[in-house]
């Protein structure tokens, strides 16, 4: 049915223009449309696109010239035009659309007429999509969880820039895969995202897959070895073939055909989970980080995702900051040096902090000396003015400003954004509970190892003092509890003697097959299921299971972030616990050792530290030498709890808590979160009353409050629709209440940006018949058989979506209502009020009025035509104010920090322009086309 050359619109973005097939592949194909200077991929099922083509009588353009269309013929799915006599024919594919194709008002009148409430519903939902196109939250809305501000800050943040690129590196748990998955889909919804893969640990690519469908009504496809090699018995390049994709990048990373296939693949969004893994040294970057290196050099927008990005060090981490900005980044030393001067800016904003609360806060302080290094700077100085002015009634307004610029200035925010718990508070306390064990004769020579078990024949593994400790320990509890070590061997093997015990028990490492890992951690997760899971390694990285709030610590990992990390399993967003931290370890061996170095020297199980390393590199030797028993210097560790001290306290003055700052404004989180509860479901409740009842599905209001609303939606057998996107056969529950839905898996939390919400607004504008209504008015105060018209135009701008001109213009309704002699009446009545008053009537007679009164109404249309420009020109000059301002705004913002902030450069100042420049001209050149009308006939009243 598809073929290159064919011409079709989408239905959802019609903003896109006509576009043209360019290319076939096995189960899709690209569409190229012009005006908007975009690609688009669709499936071979789609739903959303309409064929185009012109009739007899229709103009085409054709290289310079104008040609009216005189037959036409289709030879293999293929339209040719002809345009002479002389019997010249143009195919479809080289002709230029025009923009008018059709003569509207014709064929308007030329459908079948259809129920009345077709009109109003056709007019509701362009206002609800004109709101929703031109809200500054869209995007924002449809995440199916709590509305987090540190997280929507950051989200927006970033998803508005021109290249979403940043190192999303939030404390463990507190919802980067959610941060990732809100720019995405504001991306998505915006139009700025079509294609995008994630790569992840392999442990974790089902988890990202259940969180992208159950959070953002994202479906995924997974490509791993399995996926491959079935798809590759075809020739086609499994990654072009799905626009969105999960890999896990150890095997995407290692398999040159498939690394190959997915560099091949266009990208607008790549997304790294896990990425301090993307291993680098001068002369031997990892191949991960090698094929993570291409994908960002090719790829607009780029997301790396880690809660401890400096685990393998700075010189790492700048490497991974190069991925994100290869030019801001080109200098370590130069970096390390900036690192250095965020500190007295971090005091600085810190000093001004308590004044930026409160108005009533005397100012005792120095401002002069505080201020001096950037008393040069004019903002600076006008806002020193401000704050030590004895009559300045907002002083707090001045600290606020003050502290905002400060961050601007110093640039920490613009790549990297690291949200902690101290900040943003909540989360539960953690409790340490230690367990001396005593050594006995199997395990004494193995006490000088992390693992001691590793230096012990498996057969004794069961005179283990911590094997002992553990059955005790767990016959005593009711709760469910993780146990972490760091073997599979050692995992397995406590499973089986844990299930060989009588308790309910799962394992969980890299020896299992994933499907068999994912099974376990369900099976965990399930109420009625497993008590105890045991987790290698690989469990202690992304996982969710903050259900249950014990943690066995079998042994101790090496790294203080790893600690941290398998903390965060429990110690995570939606854990309603304080966490309990249990540690077994044999007395007098390198494991005391180690526990005491992270509890008394690092405070590391009670309490997040992100600088374990350093301390570690600055004990370097003596710690070495304390943990293998070679020295029992007990002041060791107290030298290295202060000298942790100190660390922190500098990193807290220094760039950490100003970094921490510019990761979430509250103010502006506020205010964004205020607009998403006032727009995310506004009106939606009488929306699905009202569409589900036109396209006949089954729908049963469960709760008819508006905020509160519930409905039961099913597909009944009269539906007009094939499916429901994301209802199964036997129904499902939608809810309007953002709580209550994100507590519940079986229901959907449906908003405006719901699919299923998106979907019928859709089919609603794509149903022609509703474009052409009739009704009866009764009325007593106008002769029987008076011919009365409503119309309803849109204002169209065609735009590519980077222009961001929905937000200015977005496609706008306009309701008018005249007599048959074109006098105007709509400014006597809202066009909902207007709709109660009219009654139905039968198709038939629709159709013969239609018939007998085409010469009349098409007059009259062409006076609504007229009327309606009249009415588009203050909204188009008011969208095109606003959008200049918008711009305008932008771009100053952008220059004056780029006078002090090397990260912005010459380009995205010229790039923010050019848009500007772009969109003035396209709302110059908008559209005014007719959507529907609605002929209706007057009546004596009963
Ligand atoms: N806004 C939210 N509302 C409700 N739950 C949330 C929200 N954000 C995140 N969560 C939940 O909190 C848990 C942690 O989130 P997530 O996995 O995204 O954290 P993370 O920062 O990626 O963790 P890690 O550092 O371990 O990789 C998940 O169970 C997630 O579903």
């Amino acid at each position: 049915m598809y073929q290159t050359g064919q011409r079709w619109s989408s239905r959802n973005e019609p903003d896109l223009g006509v576009g043209m097939i360019i290319e076939k592949q096995n189960r899709s194909f690209t569409i190229h449309f012009p005006d908007a200077e975009s690609d688009r991929q669709y499936s071979s099922s789609q739903t959303s696109l309409v064929r185009r083509t012109l009739t007899v009588g229709d103009q085409l353009h054709y290289q310079d010239d104008t040609f009216t269309v005189l037959e036409v013929e289709e030879i293999d799915g293929l339209i040719e035009y002809r345009v002479s006599d002389d019997d010249d024919w143009l195919e479809e594919s080289l002709i230029q659309f025009p923009r008018n194709d059709k003569n509207e008002l014709d064929s308007l009148l030329a459908l079948s007429p259809a129920r009345r409430m077709w009109f109003d519903l056709r007019r509701h939902t362009l206002e609800h999509q004109a709101t929703h196109a031109a809200s500054q939250v869209r995007g924002l809305m449809g995440l199916k969880a709590e509305l987090l501000p540190h997280q929507i800050y950051l989200a927006n943040e970033i998803a508005n820039r021109p290249q979403a690129r940043a190192l999303l590196c939030d404390e463990v748990g507190m919802g980067k895969t959610l941060e990732a998955g809100l720019i995405l889909h504001h991306r998505l919804l915006n139009g700025l995202c079509k294609r995008v893969l994630i790569l992840t640990p392999t442990n974790l690519q089902h988890q990202w897959l259940v969180e992208m469908l159950r959070r953002f009504h994202q479906p995924f496809s997974l490509i791993n070895e399995a996926v491959y090699e079935d798809f590759m018995e075809g020739d086609d390049n499994p990654f072009e073939q799905q626009p969105f994709v999960i890999a896990p990048i150890d095997w995407a990373s290692q398999h040159p055909n498939a690394t190959q296939h997915m560099l091949d693949a266009e990208w607008d969004m790549v997304i790294v989970d896990e990425a301090h893994h993307l291993a680098w040294h001068p002369e031997t970057p990892s191949v991960g980080y090698q094929v993570v290196a291409r994908l960002a050099a090719k790829t607009e927008s780029l997301l790396l995702l880690s809660a401890t990005p400096e685990q393998t060090g700075e010189r790492e981490h700048f490497s991974r900051l190069q991925l994100l900005d290869a030019d801001h980044y080109h200098d370590f030393e130069r970096y390390q040096a900036q690192q250095q001067e965020f500190k007295q800016a971090a005091e600085l904003a810190e000093t001004l902090l308590p004044f930026s609360q409160d108005d009533n806060q005397d100012a005792p302080l120095d401002w002069q000396t505080l201020f001096a290094d950037y008393l040069t700077e004019v903002k600076a100085k006008d806002w020193f003015i401000e704050l030590t002015d004895a009559n300045n009634k907002t002083p707090s307004q001045a600290a606020k400003e003050a502290i905002s610029w400060l961050i601007d200035r110093h640039g920490t925010g613009r790549e990297m954004f690291r949200n902690t718990r101290a900040a943003v508070g909540g989360f539960p306390d953690r409790y340490l509970h230690a367990y001396p064990l005593e050594n006995n004769e199997a395990f004494a020579s193995a006490s000088h190892h992390v693992q001691p078990e590793t230096e012990v024949q498996d057969g004794l593994w069961e005179q283990d003092p911590r094997w002992n400790w553990l059955k005790e320990f767990l016959e005593c509890q009711a709760e469910k509890i993780l146990i972490i070590c760091h073997t599979a061997d050692m995992a397995q093997w406590l499973n089986d003697q844990l299930t060989f015990a009588g308790f309910q028990s799962a394992d969980f490492h890299e020896q299992m097959p994933l499907i068999h890992r994912d099974r376990a951690a369900a099976y965990f997760a399930d109420e009625e299921g497993a008590q105890v899971l045991v987790c290698s390694e690989i469990g202690s990285e992304g996982r969710n299971f903050q259900f249950s709030h014990h943690l066995v610590m079998y042994d101790l990992p090496e790294h203080p972030d790893l600690l941290e990390q398998r903390i965060g399993r429990l110690d995570r967003l939606g854990q309603l616990n304080d966490v309990q931290i249990h540690v077994p370890y044999l007395q007098q061996s390198v494991q005391e050792r180690l526990f005491n170095w992270y509890h008394h020297a690092l405070n590391a199980f009670c309490r997040t530290t992100g600088v374990g390393d350093k301390v570690e590199e600055a004990f370097g030797d003596s710690l070495h030498a304390y943990l293998h028993g070679q020295d029992d210097d007990t002041n060791l560790l107290e030298e290295a709890r202060l000298y942790h001290e100190a660390v922190l306290k500098q990193m807290e003055e220094g760039r950490n808590r100003l970094l921490e700052m510019s990761s979430c404004r509250p103010e502006q989180a506020k205010a964004l979160i205020e607009q998403i509860n006032d727009q995310a479901t506004q009106g939606l409740h009488n929306y699905i009353e009202k569409v589900t009842h036109a396209f006949n599905i089954y729908a049963d209001c469960m709760n008819d409050d508006p905020q509160k609303s519930a409905w039961f939606l099913r597909p009944s057998s009269d539906m007009m629709l094939e499916a429901l996107p994301g209802i199964e056969e036997e129904g499902k529950m939608l809810m309007l209440d953002r709580r209550q839905a994100s507590q519940r898996e079986d229901v959907a939390f449906a908003t405006w940006e719901h699919p299923l919400i998106t979907m019928l607004m859709d089919e609603v504008q794509g149903f022609d018949s509703g474009k052409l209504t009739s009704a009866i008015l009764p009325i007593s105060a106008l002769p029987e058989g008076t011919v009365l018209v409503e119309s309803m135009f849109v204002i169209e701008a065609t735009a590519h979506p980077r222009l961001k001109l929905a937000q200015s213009l977005p496609m706008t309704p306009m309701w008018q209502l005249s007599d048959s002699n074109s006098k105007f009446l709509h400014q006597q009545f809202t066009a909902d009020k207007w709709a109660e008053k009219l009654k139905g009537v039968p198709n038939r007679v629709a159709e013969q009025w239609v018939a007998a009164l085409r010469k009349d109404l098409i007059e009259v249309l062409q006076a609504h035509q007229l009327n309606a420009q009249d009415q588009a020109r203050p909204i188009v000059h008011a969208a095109k104010t606003a959008y200049q301002h918008k711009c305008q705004n932008e771009i100053e913002r952008l220059t004056e920090l780029k006078s002090f902030n090397s990260a912005i450069r010459d380009e995205d100042i010229q790039h923010l322009e050019n848009n500007m420049q772009e969109g003035l001209v396209r709302i110059d050149e908008h559209q005014i086309r007719l959507d529907a009308i609605r002929i209706i006939l007057t009546t004596k009243p009963e």
